[in-house]
């Protein structure tokens, strides 16, 4: 058998790149696409796993900006994972994430993100995952019954796509900044990720649509329409939601009400939205807008554990010794004291007994604020020896809002 070589993966193997992946992800090459891919995989750090000169695998790294509590972090934006169906489980993924932590380490990223095809895939490598969203769906077919007066003072506007990244963008990143786990949007990303004018995934969605509310804008919602049937007494068409971002409880309610009253439509489908959103304490009947799917989101993997723990704002003072196991990047396993508080944490080698025992892939879930360590340990996936000690790092890990994101890569 030969061995396997990880290297970069050159522009111009791209198109093998390409053609590797339409076979892996089952995909039929479609012109429109594969040119937008490229784009996209230009823009990326590249590995590839080549058996002698054959392409057997590849992996995409995105250079993004990921919003941490009390700030952001250079991050790899792990992408387009693939091995060929003759080299499976030979180590390939393996081999390339290894060789991707390396390259974050060369390039100061201490974090790496991804979005998992199979939830069961990555927490072997150390990855948790960090955020999580829920699908929401709303019966429009009568009337949206909120608990709040909508804001009736606020001028609805609907943007053109392609102005649509300068008016709501200062918005988005307002609204990044107390939610973690948002990537940091550029115009490329905007008008790719966000606004591209068909759907990848469902040729079934017409355009992006974007509506602000108040001039200057305090809330704006991104939404592609699909329309119904036209036969007389059969369903009608669905608002799906891109996303939603309001100032206030009134804009947020008046949003809803503005996709809930789309004529033609009967139904808005909101896919990622928080745990937390306010809608779901706003609507006055749950069985009008029910949460149909609730999934993790981004998994996070803290390649460099002290400088993501010591990067980011804690909410509460906290003092304890962690004994950190991580299988493939053993610099972050042993006992460290975590001094934590809202002046700064350091993390730093210690003999002392440890207050908890846990994996990197946990510590990753609840870096952000949006697992509980104590549920963890509820679960048995990490240990508490001294009473109390996950209870104190949750409360210094604490955010007020969830960490959440919708932006797939
Ligand atoms: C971030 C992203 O891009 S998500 C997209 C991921 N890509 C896909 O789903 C495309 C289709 N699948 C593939 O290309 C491949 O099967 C991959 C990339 C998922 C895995 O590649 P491989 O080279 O086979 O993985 P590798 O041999 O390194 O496996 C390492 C370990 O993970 C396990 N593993 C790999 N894939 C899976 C899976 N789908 N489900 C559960 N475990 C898995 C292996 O069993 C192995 O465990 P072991 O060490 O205990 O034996």
């Amino acid at each position: 058998m030969t061995t396997v070589e990880f290297r970069t993966l050159p522009k111009a193997h791209l198109d093998r790149a390409l053609d590797l992946a339409d076979i892996v992800f089952h995909e039929t090459p479609e012109d429109e696409w594969r040119a937008a891919h490229r784009e996209y995989l230009l823009r990326c750090d590249r590995i590839g796993a080549y058996d002698g000169d054959e392409l057997v695998g590849m992996l995409g790294a995105y250079p993004l900006t990921l919003s941490v509590p009390g700030g952001e972090l250079p991050c790899a934006g792990a992408t387009f994972a693939a091995v060929a169906p003759t080299h499976r489980r030979r180590g390939i993924l393996s081999g390339m994430l290894a060789e991707l932590w390396r390259r974050c380490a060369d390039h100061d990223r201490p974090l790496a993100a991804l979005w998992a095809s199979q939830a069961a895939i990555y927490g072997r490598f150390g990855c948790g995952p960090a955020t999580h969203g829920c699908t929401v769906e709303i019966d429009t077919g009568r009337p949206l019954a909120l608990r709040i007066a909508p804001a009736d003072d606020l001028p609805l506007r609907l943007v053109a796509p392609e102005k649509a990244p300068g008016v709501v963008g200062p918005l988005h990143a307002a609204q990044r900044a107390r939610r973690a786990g948002r990537v940091a949007r550029d115009d490329y990303w905007w008008r790719t990720r966000v606004l591209p004018e068909t759907d990848e995934d469902d040729d079934d969605l017409g355009p992006p649509r974007v509506v602000t509310i108040g001039a200057p804008p305090v809330g704006y919602a991104v939404y592609r329409t699909e329309s119904g049937d036209d036969e007389p007494g059969a369903p009608g068409g669905v608002v799906h939601l891109v996303e939603l971002e309001a100032e206030t409880p009134g804009a947020a309610a008046a949003l809803w009400q503005y996709l809930a009253s789309i004529d033609l439509t009967s139904k808005v489908r909101a896919w990622g939205r928080p745990l937390d959103d306010p809608l779901l304490l706003l609507a006055a009947d749950r069985d009008q807008v029910r949460v149909t799917q609730e999934f993790p989101a981004l998994w996070l993997r803290l390649v460099d554990v002290a400088a993501a723990l010591e990067a980011r704002s804690w909410a509460a003072p906290c003092d304890l010794v962690l004994d950190l196991t991580d299988a493939t990047l053993p610099a972050n396993a042993g006992r460290r004291r975590l001094t934590a508080g809202p002046a700064g944490a350091t993390l730093t080698p210690t003999d002392a007994a440890p207050d908890l025992a846990l994996d990197v892939r946990e510590l990753a879930a609840c870096y952000l604020g949006g697992t509980e360590l104590r549920h963890l340990v509820r679960a048995g996936l990490a240990a508490e020896h001294t009473p109390g000690a996950a209870a104190a790092l949750d409360e210094a890990l604490r955010t007020a809002y969830l960490p959440h994101t919708t932006d797939e890569f």
